[in-house]
Order: C-alpha cells, then sequence, then structure tokens
C-alpha cells in the first residue's frame, strides 16, 4: 500500500555490471517539498541509481521505494513519478502538441493535460511546430512537458541542464523550486555542482558508486573550511611543532605542507620559535566547488554525520580529511530503486 508521502526512499542499493561496480550500498532519502540534487562526477553510478529507483535496471542488492513501495507496485505510476532521464527522441515531423498526445494517450491522461503540460514548460506558442525544428533546449522542455503530462507528484530528472542555454537554466531552476514549493519532490542528477548550487536545497553526493554526502547542502557551505599551504625548510620538524600544538597537517603532493583551521601568521611564528625557514606560505580558502571535488575524488574519509547530514567514505577508511565536518550523528540510509513516469519523460 503506498503512502501517498512523496517520499523516495534508497536502502542498501548496489549494482554490477560485470567487473563494474556501479553503485556500491547506496542509502538516502528523498523528501518532498525541497529539491534535492544528486550529484556526482561522471560515471559514479548516478543515471544507474535513477534507473533502479525507476524500475528499468535490477538492482544487484538493495531496493528502492516511492510512497513506501517499489515503483513496479505503483498503481497509477504517471500520477505519481514524471521522470527525464536522457534525450528523448522524437518524431521530427510531429508537432510537440502531437507528440504529447500520443503520450497521453498512452498513459490515459486526458487531453487538457498536453495544454496544461505545454504551457507548464513555457512551448504554448511552439506546440503547433514540428519538433524536428526545435532547438536543443527546446526538446528539453518538451521532455519535461512529457513528465509532467500526468500531474505527477514525483518529478526525477537525469541531469536536465546538458544542452540548456544560462537563459535556459535559470527558467529550470525557477520551474523545479516551484514544482517542490508545492510539496512535491524533486531529484535532479548533475554532475556540476556549481550548476546545481542554487537549485537544490538537499544534496546526495556520490563517488565511485558510494554516497559521500547526503543532507542540507547549507551544511556543506557552514563547513568550509580555511588552510595554510606552507613551503618549509625542514618540513618534517615543523610538522612536529605543529602537531604538538594540535594542529592538523597534511603533506601535499607538491611537497607543501597544508595545515588546517589556522591563519599564515601563526604557522609563521611557530616555523621560527622552531628554527624552521619557510620559502612560500598563502592562505586557502575552500570554496564549495572545491569541496565537492574533495568529496567525489574519492579520497574523502567520512566523518560520522550531523543534524540528519550524512558523511560517508568513498574509498573505505583512511586518515580523516582537514574538511571533513565536525562529527555528526548518522543519518537513516535508505535504500534506492524508483520509477519514471510511465510513458512520460521518455526515461
Ligand atoms: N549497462 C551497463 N553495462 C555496463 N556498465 C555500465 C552500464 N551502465 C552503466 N555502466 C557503468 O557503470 C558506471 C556508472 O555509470 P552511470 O551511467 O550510472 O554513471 P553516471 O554518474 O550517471 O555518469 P554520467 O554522469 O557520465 O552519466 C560506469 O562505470 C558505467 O560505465
Amino acid at each position: 500500500m503506498h503512502d501517498r508521502s512523496g517520499r523516495i526512499a534508497v536502502h542498501g542499493l548496489s549494482k554490477s555490471f560485470g567487473q563494474v561496480d556501479a553503485v556500491q550500498d547506496l542509502s538516502f532519502t528523498v523528501e518532498p517539498g525541497v529539491v534535492t540534487g544528486f550529484l556526482g562526477p561522471n560515471g559514479s553510478g548516478k543515471t544507474t541509481t535513477l534507473r533502479m529507483i525507476l524500475g528499468l535496471v535490477t538492482p544487484t542488492a538493495g531496493h528502492a521505494t516511492i510512497n513506501g513501495v517499489p515503483f513496479q507496485q505503483l498503481s497509477n505510476p504517471a500520477t505519481v513519478v514524471g521522470a527525464v532521464l536522457e534525450a528523448q527522441s522524437f518524431h521530427g515531423s510531429r508537432t510537440a502538441r502531437n507528440h504529447l498526445r500520443c503520450y497521453a494517450a498512452a498513459m490515459n491522461v486526458p487531453d487538457e493535460q498536453v495544454e496544461r503540460a505545454l504551457d507548464l514548460v513555457g512551448l504554448s506558442s511552439a506546440g503547433r511546430r514540428r519538433v524536428g525544428g526545435y532547438s536543443l533546449g527546446m526538446r528539453q522542455r518538451l521532455s519535461l512537458a512529457t513528465a509532467l503530462l500526468g500531474d505527477p507528484q514525483v518529478l526525477v530528472l537525469d541531469e536536465p541542464s546538458n544542452g540548456l542555454d544560462p537563459e535556459g537554466i535559470a527558467w529550470l531552476r525557477g520551474f523545479l523550486r516551484s514544482f517542490a514549493a508545492t510539496g512535491r519532490t524533486v531529484l535532479v542528477s548533475s554532475h556540476l555542482l556549481r550548476e546545481m548550487e542554487h537549485t537544490v536545497d538537499d544534496v546526495v553526493i556520490v563517488s565511485q558508486g558510494r554516497c559521500v554526502y547526503n543532507g542540507d547542502l547549507e551544511r556543506i557551505r557552514a563547513e568550509q573550511r580555511t588552510r595554510v599551504l606552507v613551503q618549509a625548510s625542514d618540513p618534517a620538524a615543523l610538522v612536529t611543532a605543529l602537531q604538538q600544538r594540535g594542529y592538523r597537517v597534511e603533506y601535499e603532493q607538491d611537497g607543501q605542507l597544508a595545515v588546517y583551521d589556522t591563519d599564515s601568521r601563526t604557522v609563521a611564528d611557530l616555523a621560527l620559535d622552531s628554527g624552521v625557514a619557510l620559502y612560500g606560505m598563502r592562505d586557502e580558502h575552500v570554496d564549495l566547488e572545491q569541496l565537492f571535488f574533495q568529496l567525489t575524488r574519492g579520497q574523502y574519509h567520512a566523518a560520522a554525520p550531523t543534524n540528519g547530514a550524512q558523511w560517508g567514505s568513498p574509498g573505505g577508511p583512511g586518515q580523516p580529511d582537514p574538511y571533513a565536518p565536525p562529527q555528526q550523528p548518522p543519518d537513516q540510509g535508505r535504500p534506492n530503486h524508483g520509477g519514471h513516469a510511465g510513458l512520460g519523460g521518455g526515461a
């Protein structure tokens, strides 16, 4: 029995393709009323996960639910989930309106929904034009219109910004935010945090098929740290002096030292006291983008989550990362598996 919550829940989801572990023990929850970004670099398992959520790929392990049930058990899936998973192919000779009417008929959705969907994506005036003459951005909008035909409670979009110009991206941002503001659920994937950072409220960040962060994007912003990069005459001696005073230090690949949560003056004074000459030093502020790279390059070691935010480790245990947030209580893990908007969206 589905619960109408609009919640997507992913529990211990894994998928292997031969030797490739595309998704590994992934758990997260997507809540209604907010836009959730599903972020990770190319090949990190986003599409595979979305396809499992939508019942298009069978998991090797774990499961996913929408409204408390697997996608296949939704009684009228097109009215629950709308999805756009990849560039949809269209009959170029067909008008957008006719394209949508075909889908509406297959989904048993009244024709009025076609006009509504065209209007929602800003294609009303272009509805009579043949799709063959549509730009890439217009095709993206038409895919979205297809997903919206069933007036779904949940929207799942895979890289919807691809091919959109800045105006299109801004439009999409506004659309997704207003869709979520009506209490509905939005899960949207991207490999670009920067592109999504003003669109999403919550994020699920994956790297190498594993969840490395699940929670509020604002929380990540709050965790931005500073560090000092130092070129020292005797790095080992400086490391000892810093560590004795409780500072966290790491060796960078280029031989510099990275000293966390302090400033260059403090490091310089300490180096002077220790008789270590400094050949170069600079303060570095870690911005959101850098943190995203840090998280997703697979070298991040998870601290326990806090305040519902979940930090995970893509590469297994390792040294604590200086960018790691303070210790937090574990987040509830959830399964993944899901639905796509029936015929909508061309998943
Ligand atoms: N059908 C398949 N057969 C074999 N390997 C696959 C298949 N689908 C995905 N993979 C592999 O699984 C891994 C994850 O792929 P997936 O497409 O899910 O990642 P992604 O994060 O969506 O990447 P992108 O951003 O490039 O679309 C990749 O190594 C990919 O090559």
